[in-house]
């Protein structure tokens, strides 16, 4: 039987997340220590374990069907990679930065400028479109170290919460781009294969729906129901139950994870008691 082959970090920002996805999409792989292939127990899938930087490749050639990588090395890789699904996790920025005592006015103040990154393509282009000139100095890591060594003079590197530039006396100049975990597809992807990568990315979508969701039940007095179902919109409509006692009414319903506080204030204001809030597993629309 086909079994969908999907690569996966091995270790580093993105392991721990994707797995966790594929757990909470109701797959269990058998992880043994220092495994580099696993097979899933209750789903056609194979999983292989990989550099993030060597995956894009594997997925140009077709070895593997699909992965989960950071979006911006489908862009340092200049490749033609369809992104199934956006992840949510991982979340970053691809950032031009220079030592704090650089006295940066704009984008031209990095003209010929001495640049370290281990994101050669994605720097270059960002400079060829602002038609500017530098000279890329292209190391694997701790690229926020290189100004300070006098190795260059600013750096493209990943930026998160800003921590590290900020140890490093580093101020952020210029976005390149956002990124964040993304289901990468395969352009040799066969269509034995394809049945089974939209299996997945559908349980990926209950999941990610699910988790940006919660389920609210609420108690209110009947002649405040109508003003709460205007504030609780739900999937469809909410639920509205009788409560045993006369009079209230019970109203079950869903709230976006992003508006959820300011909803719980204006469902309190509305009459809303005895507030319930549970996470949901899955979401399917
Ligand atoms: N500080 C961070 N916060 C959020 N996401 C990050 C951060 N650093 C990196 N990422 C994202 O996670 C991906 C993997 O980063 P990580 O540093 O774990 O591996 P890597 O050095 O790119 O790869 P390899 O597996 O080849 O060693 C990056 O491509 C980026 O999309
Ligand atoms: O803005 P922050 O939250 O501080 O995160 C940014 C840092 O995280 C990444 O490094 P990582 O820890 O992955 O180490 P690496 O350089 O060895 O990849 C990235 O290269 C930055 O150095
Ligand atoms: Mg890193």
């Amino acid at each position: 039987m086909k079994k969908l082959k999907i690569a996966l970090q091995k270790s580093g920002r993105l392991h721990d997340e994707s797995l966790r996805l594929l757990k909470d999409c109701g797959i269990s792989i058998d992880n043994g220590r220092d495994q580099l292939k696993a097979t899933a127990k209750n789903f056609p899938m194979e999983i292989y374990y990989l550099r993030n930087g060597d995956i894009p490749k594997y997925l140009m050639d077709g070895v593997v069907d699909c992965a989960i990588i950071g979006e911006n090395l489908i862009v340092e890789k200049g490749i033609d990679i369809i992104v199934k699904e956006k992840l949510g996790f991982s979340k970053c920025r691809v950032s031009i930065a220079v030592p704090r005592s650089f006295e940066y006015s704009d984008i031209q103040d990095l003209q010929n400028k001495r640049i370290a990154t281990s994101y050669p393509e994605t720097t270059r282009k960002f400079m060829e479109s602002q038609g500017l000139e530098a000279e890329l100095h292209i190391i694997n890591g701790s690229v926020e170290i290189a100004p300070n060594i006098g190795l260059s003079d600013a750096i493209c590197d990943i930026v998160s919460s800003g921590s590290t530039l900020f140890k490093n006396n580093l101020q952020e100049v210029a976005v390149i781009m956002e990124s964040e975990a993304v289901l990468a597809v395969s352009p040799k992807l066969e269509s034995s294969a394809d049945k089974l990568l939209q299996q997945l990315a559908f349980r990926i979508q209950s999941v990610l729906k699910g988790r940006s969701y919660r389920y609210v039940l609420l108690n209110a007095p009947n002649n405040k129901i109508e003003a709460i179902v205007e504030i609780l919109p739900g999937m469809k409509s909410p639920t509205i139950l009788p409560l045993a006692e006369a009079g209230w009414s019970s109203v079950h319903s869903v709230v976006n994870r992003d508006v959820f506080w300011e909803v719980i204030e204006e469902l309190k204001q509305h009459g809303a008691e005895g507030i319930l809030v549970c996470p949901i597993e899955k979401m399917v629309l």
